[in-house]
């Protein structure tokens, strides 16, 4: 399986089944998509779910319930009416779940089949573990075998990318910098690689610092100066570049 990151901003996520698995599911898309869940009963975890996505940057547009029972012949109907981009299998009726398989392949939609390992089947997905430090997002899966593991690796992983949003959204001013003022891009690439790198830099974003930024400043005067005089050094050449 090939890992992509997919904009559902402005689709829709059809959920079929409204159990502790369906919710987790429809929690998750909801941070962008319009969600409907489909189900004759819905999880506690559903008590919320009006303000689920109200949260996130953009907002996510809103999840919808709706109490009903499809079967494996009226569910095609369901698919084509929500008109999703992706349908979430998410009951506990193994035959339904395939008839929602089949339903979403048939409208062209992308399929999670929540109680199946692996997911070989064409146009199926499998949900990641993900941590997540806006803007920067790790995903995280097993190939569908050990979702125990992709979770425990998500636990392991959340410390260590502790500031790397922070670090995302000051590299990438960096770099905007850089390049406005007219820096060539070899150059610029070894000036944003030491303000990732820096030790120093890190350490400022994960306690706040408000000195991060002229930290990333100093890392890149250093290693321009280095850049010069190398240049100097090789060439014998133009001091004022
Ligand atoms: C294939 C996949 C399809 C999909 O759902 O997309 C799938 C399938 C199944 N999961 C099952 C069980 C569990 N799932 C979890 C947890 C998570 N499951 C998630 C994803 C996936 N689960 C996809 C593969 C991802 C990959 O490639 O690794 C995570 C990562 C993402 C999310 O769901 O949000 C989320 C952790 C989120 C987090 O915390 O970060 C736990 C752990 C726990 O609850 O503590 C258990 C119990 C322990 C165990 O069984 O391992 C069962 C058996 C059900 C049964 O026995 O009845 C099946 C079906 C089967 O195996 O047949
Ligand atoms: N992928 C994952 O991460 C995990 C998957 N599972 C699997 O996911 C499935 C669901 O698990 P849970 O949510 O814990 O079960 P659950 O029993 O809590 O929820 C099942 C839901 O399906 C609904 N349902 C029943 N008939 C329906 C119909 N005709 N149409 C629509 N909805 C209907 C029920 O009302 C209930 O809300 C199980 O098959 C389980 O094996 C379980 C744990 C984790």
């Amino acid at each position: 399986m090939i890992p992509l990151f997919h904009d559902f901003a402005g689709e829709t996520v059809l959920v079929v089944g409204g159990g502790s698995v369906g919710a987790r599911k429809a929690r998750r898309f909801a941070r962008e998509a319009r969600v409907v869940v489909v189900s004759p009963a819905f999880d506690a975890r559903f008590d919320d779910a009006e303000s689920w996505g109200d949260d996130v940057e953009g907002e996510g547009a809103g999840v919808d319930l709706v109490r009903a029972a499809p079967t494996p012949d009226s569910v095609g109907e369901w698919v084509r009416r929500a008109e999703p981009v992706l349908v979430v299998a998410a009951t506990d009726d193994g035959e339904l779940n395939a008839a929602v398989e089949r339903a979403a392949r048939e409208a062209g939609a992308l399929v999670n089949r929540t109680d199946q390992s692996g997911g070989r089947e064409a146009g199926s997905v499998v949900v990641p573990a993900t941590v997540r430090d806006d803007p920067v997002t790790v995903a995280i899966s097993t190939g569908g075998g050990s979702p125990a593991l992709s979770k425990h690796l998500r636990e392991r992983l959340e410390d260590e990318l502790a500031g790397a949003g922070a670090m995302a959204t000051l590299s990438a001013e960096v770099r905007a910098d850089l390049k406005a003022r007219g820096i060539a891009p070899e150059r610029r690439r070894t000036a944003v690689r030491a303000v990732v790198r820096s030790d120093t830099v890190w350490k400022a974003l994960r306690t706040g610092d408000s000195k991060a930024g002229q930290e990333a400043a100093r890392v890149i005067r250093n290693e321009l100066d280095e850049l010069d005089a190398e240049d100097v050094g090789n060439s014998g050449g133009d001091p004022s570049r």
